[in-house]
């Protein structure tokens, strides 16, 4: 057979073909269309030995991305870039580094325990039903994924897992880490970019690496905290003076577990219920920190003076305060509604959240805001110790050893220099960068800090002399003053007794004179019978006791 009779014969065929359907879907009643439809369709299945999964890109309404289709696609991404032919490339942290998926219609295979599997990605079209001039054209995107059904157990359990939680850990590898700031009710953001580590940070190796090893413990734990039935958060208190590392030691936090930070500024919150609402609006795998929280509001005073009034409702202090004192307070956030935000509403978050709170003066806080439980590890951040200063020297001088480290550690042990002082001497002093300059630099502050240090302990120490010395006299004048009135009192005794017997002379001497005068009855009737004595006040006392009367003549 000729070509050109072959292709006439192939066209015949074809154009009968479609004829044939076209009158099938014109005049085949539409119940017989959806039977054939249907058997065919099972009969294809049944031949057919491979096992479709689609996963669309949008779910429910249309409005909600799928996390699943999200998650493969990071998943696909490195598999694509080696795979197919046609990528489409997006940029993420700002520029920085570039993402790779495949194309539409692109196909590429997978192996998971042995097992070939294929991924497609295709998109449905359909035109929208508005009388336009542009008519918008409806995609929608899926992956599909291909395999043998004698793999379904595998494929749907184990595999399906492996993917979602590798294209979940690819996402948040890949994504842009921001920085949280409330204004008003709402989360301002920028891009957080902190170059902290914990390599960079001046602390003893041991107590550094305690610390990473809880975080790292924490952020895998999902598991354990469901088992235990708690919330997956943990609170850190970092204390310390001024410029020992508490906000750098955040930003490494957040660095090493690749979370956001939500700096929450207390004093901008309006109340309670504003406080509940930015919080409720915080997302997982963020650090949710308060600086200075003994300075961001009186939450301590409120407190004791709760408990001095005796109104011991922890739920709503704010009713109980005077009202003078709850109209004046700009932001009415109080103790109990910040311990509301630690312990009751992470229960209805999903995700881990760590709280980290600062404070200059740990003594200063509630015992309650700091208890274990919400803020389960405290952190005690203080001055430049020597392992510390060979870790700063290490970063900004690049000194692993130096002659005049030796001068520096003896001197750091005699005094105290917070790293950021320390830093600040390591910072470098010429265009050369010498690092001899720096040191002398840094040994000059402290052996002046020293100096300072033994003047500030000798003007205490005379402040103290005077102190003790004023409470001395104090207490003398005071010792004095008792042993006068001790003298006084003695004297006014020895008066009283004086007038007593005195009294009672007089009353001896009365009754004499009784006997003396009424010698016969006759006489007495002359007198006119038995009258009270009128004597002194001691007397009359003696008088009343012993109810001796005189006669009145
Ligand atoms: N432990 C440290 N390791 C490395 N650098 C430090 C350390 N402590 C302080 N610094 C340096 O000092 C500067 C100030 O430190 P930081 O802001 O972390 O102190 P802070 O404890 O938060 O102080 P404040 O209590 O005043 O907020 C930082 O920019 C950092 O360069
Ligand atoms: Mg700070």
């Amino acid at each position: 057979m000729k070509p050109t009779e072959m292709f006439a014969q192939v066209g015949s065929v074809i154009a009968s073909v479609m004829f044939a359907w076209a009158m099938f879907k014109q005049y085949c009643p539409y119940k017989l269309q959806e039977y054939i439809d249907k058997y065919s369709k099972r009969a294809f299945t049944f031949i057919y030995p491979y096992i479709q999964i689609t996963f669309n890109e949008f779910t429910g309404d249309r409005f909600m991305r799928s996390e699943a289709y999200s998650a493969i696609e990071n998943y696909l991404g490195s598999r694509s870039s080696t795979q197919a032919k046609r990528l489409k490339a997006d940029v993420v942290k700002s520029s920085q580094s570039i993402v790779l998926s495949m194309d539409d219609y692109e196909e590429v295979d997978d192996e998971f325990q042995g097992v070939k599997l294929k991924w497609a990605a295709g998109k449905h079209i359909s035109k929208t039903q508005t009388v336009s001039y542009y008519p918008v054209r409806d995609e929608k995107k899926y992956y599909r994924l291909t395999f043998h059904k004698r793999h379904r157990q595998l494929i749907l359990g184990d595999y399906l897992n492996h993917v979602l939680k590798e294209g979940n850990e690819i996402k948040v590898r890949n994504r842009q880490r921001k920085l949280y700031t409330n204004s008003g009710s709402y989360w301002r953001h920028v891009v957080f970019q902190h170059p902290a580590s914990f390599e960079t940070l001046a602390m003893e190796a041991e107590r550094k690496q305690e610390i990473m090893d809880d975080l790292l413990v924490f952020s895998t734990a999902e598991e354990f905290y469901a088992r235990i039935g708690r919330a997956w958060k943990r609170g850190y208190l970092l204390f310390g003076p001024p410029g020992t590392g508490k906000s750098t030691m955040i930003a490494a936090m957040a660095n090493l577990l690749n979370y956001d930070i939500y700096d929450l500024e207390l004093t901008a919150v309006k109340d309670n219920t504003e406080l509940r609402k930015l919080l409720i609006d915080t997302t997982s795998r963020s650090i949710i920190v308060i600086e200075d929280i003994d300075c961001s509001l009186d939450l301590t005073g409120q407190r004791k003076k709760k408990k001095e009034e005796g109104e011991g409702d922890e739920k709503d202090p704010k009713s109980k305060l005077p009202k003078e004192e709850a109209e004046t307070k700009q932001s009415q956030v109080t103790l109990s509604g910040i311990l509301n935000f630690v312990d009751g509403l992470w229960s209805a978050c999903k995700g881990e959240r760590l709280v980290v709170f600062t404070t200059n003066f740990v003594e200063k806080l509630d015992p309650a805001l700091i208890r274990k439980g919400r803020m389960d590890k405290h952190i005690e951040l203080s001055y430049c110790s020597f392992e510390a200063f060979q870790i700063l020297a290490k970063n900004y001088l690049k000194l692993e050893s130096h002659h005049l480290f030796a001068r520096i550690q003896e001197l750091l042990g005699e005094t105290k220099m917070t790293p950021a002082e320390v830093a600040e001497h390591l910072m470098p002093k010429t265009i050369s960068g010498d690092a001899m300059v720096c040191l002398e630099s840094l040994i000059g502050g402290l052996e002046k800090a020293k100096e300072d240090a033994i003047l500030k302990a000798e003007e205490e120490a005379k402040e103290k002399e005077k102190e003790s010395a004023r409470l001395k006299a104090e207490e003398e004048a005071k010792e004095k003053e008792k042993e006068k009135e001790k003298a006084e009192e003695k004297e006014k005794e020895k008066e009283k007794e004086k007038a007593e017997e005195n009294a009672r002379n007089q009353v001896k001497e009365n009754g004499f004179l009784r006997k003396w005068k009424c010698r016969t009855d006759q006489q007495r009737k002359e007198v006119g019978g038995l009258q009270p004595l009128k004597i002194s006040t001691a007397a009359s006392g003696i008088e009343k006791k012993f109810g001796l009367l005189r006669l009145n003549n």
